[in-house]
C-alpha cells in the first residue's frame, strides 16, 4: 500500500483540496512526502452525512458482525507491514521495538472489543416481568438494554500514533458499541493515519460494512476539527491530547444546541508518594524504577510520574542521588514533535528559573529535537504556594514535593487536579499512614497502584484509564479496556412492548442466550 496523501470519506478515498499537511520526520524536523490534502466543509459535510446514514444499518447487525469486522481491521492492520512501522517511527521519532508493541496492542484491543461484542454483557439486558396482581398497583413489564449513542468523532493522539489514533481505543469501542466514526487524522502522523484508515476502509469492504461507518479526515487548520464537533450528526467525541485543546472542544459540544458528551483524556501529573518505610529498605530500587518510568517514550506519557511526594531526611537523599545517577546514564530521546519538543523545554525553562524550585538531576543532553531529562524539587510549602507547579510538563520532567512529615503530604494531595493514576511506593509497616489516604486518592484518581509506576496500561475488563478533570473531561468513564465502551452506550427501556417487537436481547426466548438481569438477579440463559 502507498501512502498518497489522501482521505477517506465513505468508500472514497480522494485527496482534500483545503491546504496541505506534511509529515515531518521527527528526529531530523525534515518534511516527509507526500502532501496531504486538508478537508473541505464539503467533506466534513459528506463523512457526518454517510457516518449518519450508516448508523442505523450498522447498529442493526449481529454483534458477530461487528466482531468480525473488528477482527478484520486488526489483519488488516498486520498486513501493512512495515510499510506501517517505517513510516511510524519516523513521524513519531519512537523506537520500531515500541511501534510494533503499540501495534499489538492496537490489534489486541480490536480483539477484546470482538469478544466483548461476543459476550453480550455490554448489553446490560434486563428484564423486570410485569405483576398485573401487585396491590395497590398492577407493575408494567419493563426491559432495558443498552443502544449506540450515535456517530463518534475521534481525535487521534500524538504520542500513541497506532493505540490512541485512527483505529485505537476510542475507535474500537464506538465501532464496538454500533456506532460509526469519523476520525480527524493528528498532524503528526498523517502518513500512519492514511495507512490504517486504508485497512479500515479494506475491512469494511471485505466485511460489506454500510458506507460511511468509518471516515477519516485531515485537517490543515482547526476548522474541521471543530466543526466535527459542532455537526448535528455527531453525538459523542473521543480526544486525547492537551488540556487546552480538549476544554475547547468541550466548549463547542456543550454550546451546540444539542449538547453532547466529549470524552478527553488531557492532562494528568499521576502523583507518585513514597513512604518511609518502602524508601528506607529501597530508595534506590525505587529511584531505577521511576526513572525508567519518566523516560520511557521520551516521557510522553499521560501516565508519565510528574509529581513525586515523600517526607525529607536521609532516605529521600539517597532516592534522589540514585535518580541522578539513573538518569545521568540515559540518553535524551527524540520527541514526537518539534513543537512539542518546543513545549518541553519551554516547561522546563520555566522550572528552572522557578526562585522555590531546585534542579536536583537532569539526563543526558538533549540537542535537536532532544528532550533531556528533568527531576526538580520544591518544599511543599513553595508547592502549595504555586498552582503553576501542578501544570503538566509533557514530556521527561518531574517535580519532587519535599514534606515535612506524612500530614504534609496529605495537604499536597489533598491540593491536587484529578488525575489519571496515583502510584503509592510502601512496605507492611507504611499500610497504616497509607489506609487514611486512600479514601482522598480515590476522589483524585482513576487508577490507585502500588509498587509500580502508572507507564503502560493493561488493556483489560478491570482497568480505569480516566479520572477526575483535568485528567479526563468526565471522571466516570475509562478509554482503555472493555468498559470504554460504555461511553457510546445509552440505556433505552421497553415498557409493555409486545414480544415480536422487542429487540432479541430482550424477547421472551432470550435467543442470542444472553445474561440478563431478572428481576434484579443476573440470570444464566436456560438450556
Ligand atoms: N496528557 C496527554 O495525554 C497528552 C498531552 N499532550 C499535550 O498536548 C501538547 C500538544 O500535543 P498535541 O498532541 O498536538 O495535543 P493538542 O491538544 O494540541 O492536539 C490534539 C488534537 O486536537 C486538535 N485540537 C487541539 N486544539 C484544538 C482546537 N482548539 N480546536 C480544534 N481542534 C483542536 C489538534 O488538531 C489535534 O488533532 C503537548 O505538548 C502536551 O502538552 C499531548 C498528547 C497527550
Ligand atoms: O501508559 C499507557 O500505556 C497509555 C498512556 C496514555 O494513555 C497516553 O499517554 O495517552
Amino acid at each position: 500500500m502507498t501512502i498518497q496523501g489522501e482521505q477517506i470519506i465513505g468508500r472514497q478515498i480522494a485527496r482534500g483540496a483545503e491546504g496541505s499537511i506534511y509529515g515531518v520526520e521527527a528526529a531530523t524536523g525534515e518534511k516527509l512526502q507526500p502532501a496531504f490534502g486538508g478537508a473541505t466543509q464539503a467533506d466534513l459535510e459528506r463523512a457526518c452525512q454517510l457516518a449518519d446514514e450508516a448508523f442505523d444499518p450498522y447498529r442493526a447487525l449481529p454483534a458477530e458482525r461487528r466482531a468480525a469486522f473488528l477482527e478484520a481491521i486488526a489483519e488488516e492492520i498486520l498486513a501493512l507491514g512495515d510499510e506501517l512501522i517505517e513510516r511510524c517511527c519516523a513521524e513519531s521519532g519512537l523506537p520500531r521495538g515500541r511501534i510494533e508493541g503499540e501495534r499489538g496492542r492496537t490489534m489486541g484491543q480490536l480483539r477484546l472489543f470482538a469478544s466483548v461484542l461476543r459476550d453480550g454483557g455490554y448489553l446490560d439486558a434486563r428484564v423486570d416481568p410485569p405483576m398485573p396482581e401487585r396491590q395497590p398497583l398492577p407493575r408494567v413489564d419493563l426491559r432495558l438494554r443498552n443502544v449506540p449513542i450515535g456517530p463518534v468523532a475521534v481525535f487521534g493522539a500524538s504520542n500513541f500514533p497506532l493505540a490512541f489514533s485512527v483505529a485505537g481505543g476510542d475507535t474500537a469501542s464506538a465501532l464496538a458499541a454500533g456506532c460509526p466514526v469519523v476520525a480527524k487524522a493528528h498532524s503528526a502522523h498523517p502518513g500512519t493515519s492514511e495507512l490504517v484508515g486504508r485497512a479500515v476502509l479494506a475491512a469494511a469492504q471485505r466485511c460489506d460494512m454500510p458506507e460511511g461507518v468509518f471516515s477519516l479526515l485531515f485537517d490543515s487548520s482547526r476548522r474541521i476539527g471543530q466543526g466535527l464537533v459542532a455537526d448535528h450528526r455527531i453525538k459523542a467525541v473521543g480526544f486525547t491530547g492537551s488540556r487546552g485543546g480538549g476544554t475547547a472542544l468541550m466548549k463547542i459540544a456543550a454550546s451546540r444546541p444539542e449538547p453532547i458528551p466529549v470524552y478527553a483524556e488531557m492532562s494528568s501529573i499521576n502523583p507518585v508518594f513514597l513512604f518511609p518505610q518502602a524508601l528506607e529498605a529501597r530508595a534506590e530500587t525505587i529511584a531505577k524504577g521511576f526513572a525508567a518510568s519518566l523516560v520511557l517514550g521520551a516521557g510522553q506519557f499521560c501516565t508519565n510520574p510528574g509529581l513525586v511526594i515523600a517526607v525529607e531526611g536521609p532516605a529521600l537523599d539517597r532516592f534522589v542521588r540514585a535518580t541522578g545517577e539513573a538518569l545521568a546514564a540515559l540518553p535524551a530521546s527524540v520527541m514526537l514533535t518539534p513543537g512539542i519538543h518546543e513545549a518541553f523545554e519551554r516547561g522546563v525553562a520555566q522550572l528552572t528559573g522557578h526562585a522555590g524550585v531546585e534542579t536536583v538531576a537532569r539526563g543526558q543532553e538533549g540537542g535537536k529535537l532532544r528532550g533531556q531529562a528533568a527531576f526538580f524539587a520544591v518544599d511543599a510549602e513553595g508547592f502549595l504556594a504555586d498552582p503553576m507547579l501542578q501544570e503538566e510538563v509533557f514530556g521527561a520532567s518531574s517535580l519532587l514535593v519535599r514534606c515535612r512529615d506524612e500530614a504534609e503530604m496529605r495537604r499536597v494531595a489533598e491540593r491536587l487536579e484529578g488525575q489519571l493514576t496515583a502510584a503509592l511506593h510502601i512496605e507492611a509497616g507504611d499500610h497504616e499512614a497509607v489506609r487514611p489516604l486512600l479514601p482522598l486518592l480515590e476522589r483524585k484518581a482513576g487508577r490507585i497502584l502500588v509498587n509500580g509506576f502508572g507507564t503502560g496500561v493493561e488493556v483489560g475488563h478491570a482497568m480505569v484509564h480516566g479520572g477526575p478533570f483535568p485528567a479526563t473531561a468526565d471522571g466516570r468513564s475509562t478509554s482503555v479496556g472493555s468498559k470504554a465502551i460504555e461511553r457510546f452506550l445509552r440505556p433505552v427501556c421497553y415498557q409493555d412492548m409486545p414480544d415480536d417487537l422487542l429487540p432479541p436481547a430482550l424477547q421472551n426466548a432470550n435467543p442470542e442466550r444472553l445474561w440478563r438481569r431478572v428481576d434484579g438477579v443476573l440470570t444464566q440463559p436456560s438450556a
